[in-house]
């Protein structure tokens, strides 16, 4: 997705929907499904009758270039519909229901300046918060609360242009977190970052509650999560515990360029 389309989304999808449709208890569950899922983006089908179902809060998805985890990632929050099958984000049909998803799903992309649209650390984290209903006030004083609860109080009146590639990222995760989606998805969001910087970032993500799932083509990322998805031409290929999913991964990228 172009960056100008991340920010139009956030600023126009992150709507009141949380207040108006509030998720009932049950209603909501720990799931996501998604049920003999076709895709078909162009002259691709790039998802093939795909089944899958996760309740782990920390799960990866590998694969090759093309092999369709964007597109499934943009099932999660009704940026893509499927054209046959169903998508379920903690019992919300991703159809029926899509008005709840802005709520409940955050996406973090790779590169932050397509994500950042404020001045200053501050006006960015209120943002959200404002979109879920919050007073100006309200809002300014939970991004301060948040910065402070990382010990980032003088962050607040930074001018957002100023920061590092690192630091915007950082500050992309907590405009997102402090909305408090109860999903999280990541599309290789420390691709540019060096590995002090993704080893704090990660520390970060662990801190908080919400399921994550992240694209990742840096490997190491990925152990101390619960489950690692390959993904290979729109099926899945292995599923499983990270270190014995890329281990078959590696295998099959050695063995087929032999
Ligand atoms: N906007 C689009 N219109 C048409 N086809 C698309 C579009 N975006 C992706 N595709 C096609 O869908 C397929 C899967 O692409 P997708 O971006 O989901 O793969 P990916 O696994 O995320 O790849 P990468 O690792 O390179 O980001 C590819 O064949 C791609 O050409």
């Amino acid at each position: 997705m172009q960056g100008r389309s991340v920010a139009w989304f956030r600023k126009t999808q992150h709507t009141k929907a949380w207040q108006q449709t509030p998720p009932t208890s049950t209603q909501q569950s720990d799931h996501i499904t998604l049920s003999s899922v076709h895709l078909r983006r162009g002259q691709h089908d790039v998802l093939k009758g795909l089944n899958l179902h996760w309740h782990e809060k920390k799960v990866g998805l590998i694969g090759n270039n093309g092999s369709g985890k964007s597109s499934l990632i943009r099932l999660l929050n009704g940026l893509l519909l499927p054209d046959q099958g169903q998508v379920e984000v903690f019992g919300y049909n991703t159809q029926q229901q899509p008005e709840v998803l802005p709520s409940l799903v955050g996406f973090i992309f790779q590169n932050p300046d397509h994500q950042l649209i404020f001045p200053t650390v501050a006006e960015e984290l209120a943002f959200g918060c404002q979109q879920l209903g919050d007073s100006p006030h309200t809002a300014r004083e939970k991004a301060l609360n948040l910065l402070s609860q990382y010990s980032m109080q003088d962050w607040a009146n930074r001018p957002v242009s100023e920061l590092s590639e690192g630091q915007k990222q950082k500050v992309c995760i907590l405009a997102i977190l402090i909305m408090e989606p109860k999903l999280l998805v990541l599309d290789e969001p420390f691709s540019a970052l060096d590995l002090p910087t993704r080893l704090q970032l990660m520390a970060l993500l662990e801190q908080s509650d919400c399921h994550l799932l992240l694209i990742s083509h840096d490997f190491s990322v990925y152990e101390q999560f619960d489950r690692l998805i390959w993904l290979d031409a729109g099926q899945i290929r292995a599923d499983g515990q990270p270190a014995d999913v890329i281990e078959a991964y590696r295998n099959a990228v050695t063995q087929e360029r032999a």
